[in-house]
């Protein structure tokens, strides 16, 4: 019971976790991979940014100083002078336009009078040997890049660019807040660098992405932690978590109503079974030509631990669909032989019938476990009778026409039950060998009123007495039924107006009691039924 219980638990708790966990796990994976190479390519955009910037503000330089030097600005006259100020005053980039020596040396500058630091000439060059780009050193807080352009062999145009340009932010701000820039030149000087925010920005899985000018000598390094990256997916992420934890609980409740559906029905019958809670009742099978009881059909009842009588409409077909039915019949039948076998042995004119089901004829463990069960008990074989209904194909007829004849070797009789209300009944009777048919109920109910019912009737009642099979009327609960039933020759009937089922004592005490079910008739006063002769 234990070990069920935590099976149960697992096939619950399994999926739902499976459903939680699975899908959790690969939004994490596709969102951190998509996140990631999306921020590896926003980092390389940023860094193709700064370099296109880093290269506009040189070109900007370069055009401006050639146009100087178109001008024959070679001295630092007032004229150039007042030239290198509206040239830089008319750049965005520009800071300082000025005259140097080829080692650096500063002439003169415009605005200001001077350069404020002095250029160490020459740096990097740019390919062009007349062109070369430089970091100024000095006391001022901002790294700032110089060009210069030779103009003679003493004396070059200096272009002291400014930082601002540079500076400008680039990129998702969930992104550059994170980010950490470097601008240098090819020499290895340092032009420009923004810091980063984020401790984790030296951490080895730091993401980095490296550009290079493809026309200057100029390097940009762009690198952000992954975690910066990830937040652009944190809510995404956080909706995938709450509709896998939505989804796992309405998984968990789906599969423990399942499992309540479940345990309902099938652990709760297989305990019963188990707990032998099946019980026989005695439906008195009465001669209506006397009167007198002449047998009974055993119609099981489920009575739970609390006393209620579950009939087996109920449960018969789960305990067919499971085989249940065969251990709950082998039960029965022992129990009939504790309840009736001293009444039976003591009046053996009586007879007892046993429904089977088509489960019982799929093999033959049946005729041995009625050989054991009946062998030297009160009953004998000789008053059992087997009731097969016809509603339920028998799958293997050959094997259940074996079947019938062990049981009636035996002296057992069998019956075909609910006759006319299937669809096997004239091949049944055919191929199986009955001794008796069942009228069903559905066809007493109407004899006195519908014609077709009662040609059902007659017609079952004709082909009985051709085949020399005895019939038995089921479902009697009125006088003119009964009368019907006797006129036409049927001598056995079972029915509410004689006794409904009956739990064995009181059946023993009514059998004892000599009873005689016969209802008060009322008098003849025209014959019942089309048919009744
Ligand atoms: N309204 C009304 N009903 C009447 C009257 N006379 C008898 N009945 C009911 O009709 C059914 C007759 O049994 P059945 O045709 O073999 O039909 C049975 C039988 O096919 C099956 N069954 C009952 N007990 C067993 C069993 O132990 N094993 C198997 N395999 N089937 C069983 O369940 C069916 C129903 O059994 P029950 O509910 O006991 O219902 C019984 C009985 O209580 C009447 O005058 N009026």
């Amino acid at each position: 019971m234990l070990s069920k219980k935590i099976n149960r638990w697992v096939w619950i708790l399994g999926p739902t976790i499976a459903v939680v966990a699975i899908p959790i796990f690969i939004a994490e994976y596709v969102l951190t991979h998509h996140a990631l190479s999306k921020g590896r390519t926003e980092l390389h955009d940023i860094a193709v940014t700064y370099v296109q910037r880093a290269d506009d503000m040189i070109a900007e330089a370069i055009t401006t100083m050639k146009k100087l030097k178109l001008k024959g600005t070679d001295n630092c006259s007032i004229e150039n002078r007042e030239a290198f100020g509206r040239a830089s005053f008319e750049s965005y980039y520009i800071q300082q336009v000025g005259l140097a020596t080829n080692d650096g040396t500063l002439l003169c500058g415009e605005p200001m009078g001077s350069l404020i630091s002095p250029v160490r000439l020459p740096a990097t060059s740019t390919g062009d040997p007349s062109i070369m780009i430089g970091i100024l050193s000095g006391q001022h807080a901002d790294t700032q890049a110089a060009v210069t352009l030779r103009i003679n062999d003493t004396t070059r145009l200096v272009a002291r660019l400014s930082p601002k340009a540079i500076s400008l932010e680039a990129g998702d701000p969930r992104l550059t807040g994170a980010m950490a820039v470097s601008v240098y030149l090819d020499d290895g000087s340092l032009w420009w660098e923004r810091k980063s925010h984020s401790e984790r920005i030296l951490a080895p899985d730091v993401i980095v992405e490296k550009v290079r000018s493809e026309s200057l000598p100029i390097r940009v390094i762009v690198a952000a932690p992954p975690e910066a990256m990830l937040a652009s997916v944190a809510e995404l992420s956080n909706f995938s978590i709450i509709g896998a934890v939505v989804t796992g609980i309405f998984t968990l409740l789906v599969g423990m109503w399942i499992s309540w559906q479940q345990n309902d029905g099938s652990d709760e019958f297989s305990r019963a079974v188990s707990a032998q809670e099946f019980y026989p009742y005695y439906q008195p099978v009465v001669d209506i030509m006397t009167g007198k009881i002449a047998g009974c059909e055993v119609l099981v009842r489920w009575i739970r631990d609390d006393g209620t009588v579950v009939p087996p409409g109920a449960f018969l077909p789960y305990a067919e669909a499971t085989g249940l039915i065969r251990e709950i019949t082998r039960q029965l039948m022992i129990k009939t032989v504790e309840d009736i076998g001293p009444l039976y042995k003591a009046n053996p004119q009586l007879k007892v019938s046993i429904n089977l089901t088509a489960t019982h004829f799929d093999n033959a463990d049946i005729v041995s476990e009625i050989r054991q069960t009946y062998y030297n008990s009160g009953i004998a074989y000789r008053q059992l009778m087997f009731e097969v209904t016809e509603q339920h194909p028998l799958r293997d007829l050959d094997l259940s026409q074996q079947i019938f004849k062990e049981i009636q070797a035996m002296g057992a009789k069998m019956a075909l039950d609910d006759a006319g209300t299937g669809h096997g009944g004239l091949a049944y009777l055919q191929k199986l060998g009955f001794d008796i048919i069942k009228i069903d109920k559905m066809f007493i109910d109407h004899v006195c009123y519908d014609v077709t019912s009662e040609t059902i009737v007659h017609s079952l009642h004709d082909i009985a007495d051709r085949l020399g099979l005895s019939m038995i009327a089921e479902g009697v609960d009125a006088t003119d039924q009964i009368r019907y039933l006797q006129n036409l020759g049927v001598e056995m009937a079972q029915g509410f107006i004689f006794s409904k089922p009956l739990p064995a004592s009181e059946f023993v005490a009514l059998v004892e009691a000599k009873a005689n079910l016969m209802p008060d008739m009322p008098e003849e006063e025209e014959e019942v039924g089309e048919y009744a002769a």
